[in-house]
């Protein structure tokens, strides 16, 4: 994710570029008050005329020049937010479905919303900070080193020892981050759950217990705050404490020349000026610098989440599904998992066939249908398909040969032809078929916007059948040569499952993998073959 970031350097180089050209001009600018001064104090006045044009001029530039430092530094951040945020979510549907399912997703989720606001404010902003801090504090040794050159020195020593102690205290700050971070993902993990199951909460009146834990995971999380807060503001004194002793330090030297006479009263006003440019500076570089430290913790938690275990490289271009499915031999247990599911598979699947998989809860058919649908692969054994093995096939090839009718339906927050359609483009014609073979037609000719209709929430404002039947009519439309089916018709009325069911089996060009309990009589001769799964014995 660091790497990313150096695409956003034109923007950072910009944001600096004009933030170096105020911090100059704004120096320019002290130091002819420091000549007008001194030149006033000695009743100069022609002198006095020459420069206060072009004091005016220059202090007149300040003001766009402010204002385009404060443009493209927000700029540079925006770029840097939007370029890391779309590099995570693009990384993390890279990641084998398998592989996702692997975590709890609510560990996303905090990365996305915590961790990133984290990054925001420590790393991008932080980068800035330090990068503008230092500016403001090199400026300040110049305007210090016109009068006195040997505050360059002090200047320096005073770099040196606030730099020692943020790398040191950046270790006990990196694990609070971490263990933070940590406590936001069950924190998240545990709100995703609780609201999802909201109906059981109050069906079973768990209020208290809920509101009890909820206290608890909070408090836990606010109290590692406090104690980040806690250390920040130790460290923070530290460096005030040592920033300011080296201030008046710097202060006493300006005194003993003064009083000898080295410097003029302008001299005064400008070493007073550029200690100011050198302190707000050093304040924001001391808290920026342990935070920014810290990020690279935060970092590689996110990087950890996003790694794909399996490597495995596909080399096969599958375009077409020609001919067979054949499971030889084929055993399979979780990783995780001891428990052999399935064993001693022996199955062909021709094209355009129509299987029906029965069995008894817990047998292991949705399993055989995730290795149908490359989600895992066998323990032992092989699939091939049409002669290869589903190993070597690339997924998105694959993938784009099949469709899925689920048990758990997934809808977009969006209208039903997006929903159909997904997102892709087909005629009215096709979409009409599609949707009069899946039983949609009398719903959406009664709906006052008919396709146009939103639905919201993963269909809220639908009934479950009406979700079933708009994933029936997706999977349509698709026109797949593979369509594998877990449990489709649970939400649906028998009549209504009965047709779709027929409508299905009479569609010549598909291959189609049942995974139902929902068995009628006179649709079940219509299959090719009924495959029964047994319970393995563990
Ligand atoms: N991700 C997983 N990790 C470990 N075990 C799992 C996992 N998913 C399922 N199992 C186990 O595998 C076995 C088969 O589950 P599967 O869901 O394939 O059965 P099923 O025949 O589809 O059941 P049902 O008809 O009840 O849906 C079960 O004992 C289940 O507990």
């Amino acid at each position: 994710m660091v790497k990313k970031l150096v695409q956003v350097l034109p923007y950072f180089i910009l944001a600096m570029g004009f933030t170096i050209i105020t911090a100059i001009l704004d120096g320019q600018v002290s130091r002819k008050m420091m000549l007008i001064l001194d030149y006033a104090l000695k009743g100069d006045v022609n002198t006095l005329k020459a420069l206060t044009p072009v004091l005016l001029l220059n202090a007149s530039a300040l003001l766009p020049f402010g204002i385009t430092v404060a443009l493209t530094n927000n700029l540079y951040k925006k770029k840097a937010n939007v370029l890391l945020k779309k590099y995570y979510v693009t990384k993390v549907f890279h990641k084998d479905i398998a592989e996702f399912q692997k975590e709890n997703n609510a560990k996303y989720l905090s990365s996305m919303t915590n961790d990133f606001n984290t990054l925001e404010n420590n790393l991008i902003a932080g980068i800035y900070t330090v990068g503008n801090g230092t500016v403001s504090f090199l400026v300040g040794i110049w305007l210090i080193s016109t009068v006195n050159r040997s505050m360059i020195l002090l200047s320096l020593v005073i770099i040196a020892i606030n730099l020692l102690i943020s790398v040191t205290t950046a270790r006990p700050l990196k694990k609070a981050y971490k263990e933070r971070s940590d406590m936001f993902d069950g924190y998240t993990s545990y709100i995703k759950e609780v609201l999802s199951a909201f109906h059981i909460v109050k069906n079973y009146n768990l209020q208290d217990k809920v509101t009890d834990d909820y206290y608890k995971k909070s408090n836990e999380i606010q109290y590692k705050g406090f104690l980040i807060e806690r250390m920040i503001s130790f460290i923070n004194s530290t460096e005030n404490f040592v920033m300011n002793g080296s201030l008046y330090g710097v202060i006493c030297f300006i005194g003993y020349f003064a009083v000898k006479g080295d410097i003029t009263p302008g001299g005064v006003l400008l070493v007073v000026e550029g200690l100011g440019r050198m302190a707000w500076p050093l304040f924001e570089i001391s808290e920026s610098l342990p935070k920014l430290f810290t990020s690279g913790n935060l970092i590689k938690k996110m990087e950890d989440t996003l790694k794909n275990s399996n490597t495995h490289e596909e080399t096969v271009e599958l375009t077409e599904f020609k001919d067979t499915i054949e499971f030889q031999n084929v055993g399979f247990h979780y990783e995780d998992d001891d428990r052999v599911i399935l064993s001693d598979i022996n199955l062909e699947f021709k094209k355009n066939g129509k299987y029906l998989i029965v069995g008894p809860s817990g047998g292991g058919k949705s399993t055989l249908l995730k290795l149908f649908r490359k989600y895992f692969y066998p323990t032992w054994g092989d699939i091939l398909i049409d002669g290869y093995n589903m190993k070597e096939i690339k997924k998105e090839q694959y993938f784009s040969l099949v469709a899925n009718i689920e048990q758990q339906v997934f809808i977009f927050e969006d209208t039903i032809k997006n929903n159909i359609t997904l997102y892709k483009d087909y005629s009215e014609e096709e979409i009409n078929t599609a949707i009069t073979a899946s039983g949609l037609d009398g719903f959406i000719q009664n709906l006052p916007d008919g396709l146009n209709t939103v639905i919201y929430d993963n269909g809220r404002n639908i009934s479950g059948g009406e979700r079933s039947r708009i994933v029936i009519a997706r999977a349509l439309l698709n026109k797949a040569s593979i369509l594998f089916m877990d449990e489709a018709f649970a939400s649906l009325d028998m009549e209504r499952a009965r047709e779709i069911e027929n409508t299905i089996l009479n569609l010549k060009d598909i291959t189609v993998i049942n995974v139902s309990h929902v068995i009628f009589k006179d649709t079940k001769p219509k299959y090719d073959r009924v495959i029964t799964v047994k319970k393995t014995a563990y």
